[in-house]
């Protein structure tokens, strides 16, 4: 790191009023409901709402382009913006932050593995956002905090908008990532998981430089002390799925790989909310209690209970959590070499088969495509399922080309002998709208299976259009779910939405072919 990675924005405030840095979490409590930025629940949680931005603005975030980003970032993915823009606005930021009478600063770290960590610092407007960045990221010991030197820093003041005619942004709302200088700005959007996913993004920029593959996956761990990673875009599963009873939870969004196992960036979890129940998802709805940030949820005034049924504010309420909130959760949270990966995508064509098994090249193609579906809410203007290839099953915290994570992953699977399964969580027996979404518990019954290796011995049949193979009978499952078309109630329907799914897919691929072998590029599905 540069002398300028160490500068400290906030030591440099001429601050006219009180800096918090690092308090614990029950006096960052009391500061929020002091300041009326939220309510504490009957479950021990501070309830806050954010307002009009309740999910990720990917229109209005941006990575500076300069000397370190130019030639790396695939800017057909990412939006630009120039220096000068970031440097006025930062410049704003820091004396709007100067001015509040009161700022929250949280310092310590991401990334769980002590060499490949970053030590950074958030400094938030709001205190109950400081209690998100001290749940969501990894807490400095004493001695830590003592010698604590922000590589990064990440500003963020909901209540500073921006004038886009003036400040060059796309509106009020702005996300802005500069590598060169070693800082975020956030303004206008009060949505947390702005914070967690735009630090997300500069480790995906910085880790393969050191030959690190970062994911967007989440992780536990089997009884053999090998783990597996569940990749997959926002609402298909990671977080659900990988709090499993009997694996021990790593992390449940993002995760990196190197030559001595897989580590969790975060120190906590951002789990959604929605419909959440103690008998389908007990370890998550366990581990909601005091000092868990709940965003955007419902709760009666009366009891104060929280309404998890209800998407009154939106569909993407969340609830964030230390891992230390978490029965049975690694600490610290690394985990061996994983021996499964799976791939989840929500399909609302209701064609892809409950699960499958992956060739290495097919894994590579499945990856490289990222077939899935957005679900509704957690980008602004999302309201139902809509498809979509997210290269890397995470393409927009990806700033660099999809070949340089695929590569990697490529390679590191081969290396630790690894299978892959592809697992749709999303529609069966017709696309959204007519079929259903597969039921949670038999997505969780089917992903034991294979991650127990039951799946390795049973009887598979290859899909004639996806040239998927696709077990044909799986321990716990008695429904006719595991071939998709069984569950259609018109055949022609069926191949008409899987043809069309085979070309979109074909169509999207174009942009790779020149970037892989045939093999890799012959592992989709076949076209009629
Ligand atoms: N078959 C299924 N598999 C996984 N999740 C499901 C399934 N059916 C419904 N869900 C719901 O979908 C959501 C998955 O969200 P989550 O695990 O938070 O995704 P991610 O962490 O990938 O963003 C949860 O609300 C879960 O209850
Ligand atoms: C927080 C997010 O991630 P996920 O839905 O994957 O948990 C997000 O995409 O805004
Ligand atoms: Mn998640």
């Amino acid at each position: 790191m540069n002398d300028a990675s160490l500068e400290n924005p906030v030591a440099k405030l001429l601050h006219t009023g009180q800096i918090h840095i690092n308090l614990p979490v029950p006096e960052l409590i009391e500061h929020a409901l002091r300041r009326n930025e939220g309510v504490l629940l009957a479950n021990g949680a501070l309830a806050v709402s954010t307002g009009k931005y309740t999910g990720r603005s990917p229109k209005d975030r941006f990575i500076v382009s300069d000397e370190q980003t130019r030639d790396q970032v695939d800017w057909q993915r990412n939006q630009c913006i120039n220096e000068t823009v970031f440097t006025k606005l930062r410049h704003k930021l820091a004396d709007y932050l100067n001015t509040r009478e009161e700022t929250y600063v949280f310092r310590g770290f991401i990334g769980a593995a002590h060499k490949h960590r970053l030590a950074i610092q958030v400094v938030n407007e709001y205190a109950w956002q400081n209690l998100f960045s001290r749940q969501l990221f990894i807490e400095p010991s004493e001695e830590e905090l003592e010698n604590h030197h922000p590589q990064f820093t990440i500003l963020s003041a909901p209540g500073f908008k921006a004038d886009p005619v003036i400040d060059g942004t796309r509106s009020e709302a702005f996300i802005i990532l500069s590598i060169k200088h070693r800082t975020i700005l956030i303004g206008g959007t009060e949505y947390a998981g702005e914070i967690k996913k735009s630090l997300f993004t500069i480790m995906n920029f910085l880790l393969p430089q050191k030959g690190i593959l970062p994911m967007h996956c989440s992780a536990n761990q089997g009884q053999n002390g090998k783990s597996a990673l569940f990749f997959g875009l926002s609402g298909t599963g990671k977080t659900t799925l990988s709090n499993a009873s009997g694996r021990p939870l790593i992390g449940d969004d993002e995760h990196g790989w190197s030559s001595e196992g897989i580590f969790n960036f975060e120190g906590g979890c951002y789990a959604k909310t929605i419909r959440l129940s103690p008998e389908k998802e007990p370890q998550i709805y366990n581990s909601i209690k005091f000092g868990t940030v709940l965003e955007n949820v419902a709760f009666s005034d009366k009891s104060r209970l929280p309404d998890y049924a209800s998407a009154q504010r939106t569909e993407n309420t969340r609830a964030a959590f230390s891992l230390q909130n978490v029965a049975g959760a690694k600490q610290p949270s690394v985990g061996g070499h994983p021996s499964a990966i799976i791939f989840l995508t929500a399909d609302a064509f209701g064609v892809l088969p409950p699960v499958s098994i992956l060739s290495p090249e097919q894994a590579m193609y499945y990856f490289l495509s990222g077939y899935t579906s957005k679900l509704a809410g957690t980008e602004r203007g999302v309201t139902a399922p809509e498809k979509t290839f997210s290269t890397c099953f995470g393409a927009p915290f990806m700033p660099l080309p999809a070949p340089c994570y695929a590569d990697l992953l490529g390679q590191l699977m081969h290396k630790h002998n690894v299978s892959a399964y592809l697992i749709n969580t999303g529609w069966t027996g017709g696309p959204y709208g007519i079929g259903k979404r597969i039921r949670l518990s038999d997505t969780r019954t089917i992903v034991q299976s294979a991650l127990d290796g039951q799946l390795n011995n049973v009887a598979c049949l290859t899909d004639p259009i996806f040239q998927l193979r696709i077990p044909t009978t799986c321990p716990g499952i008695s429904n006719p779910i595991l071939l998709p078309w069984k569950t259609w109630a018109n055949q022609t329907d069926y191949q008409q939405a899987a043809n069309q799914l085979a070309h979109a897919f074909h169509a999207n691929f174009k942009q790779f072919a020149a970037q892989t072998s045939e093999r890799i590029r012959c592992a989709g599905p076949a076209l009629r």
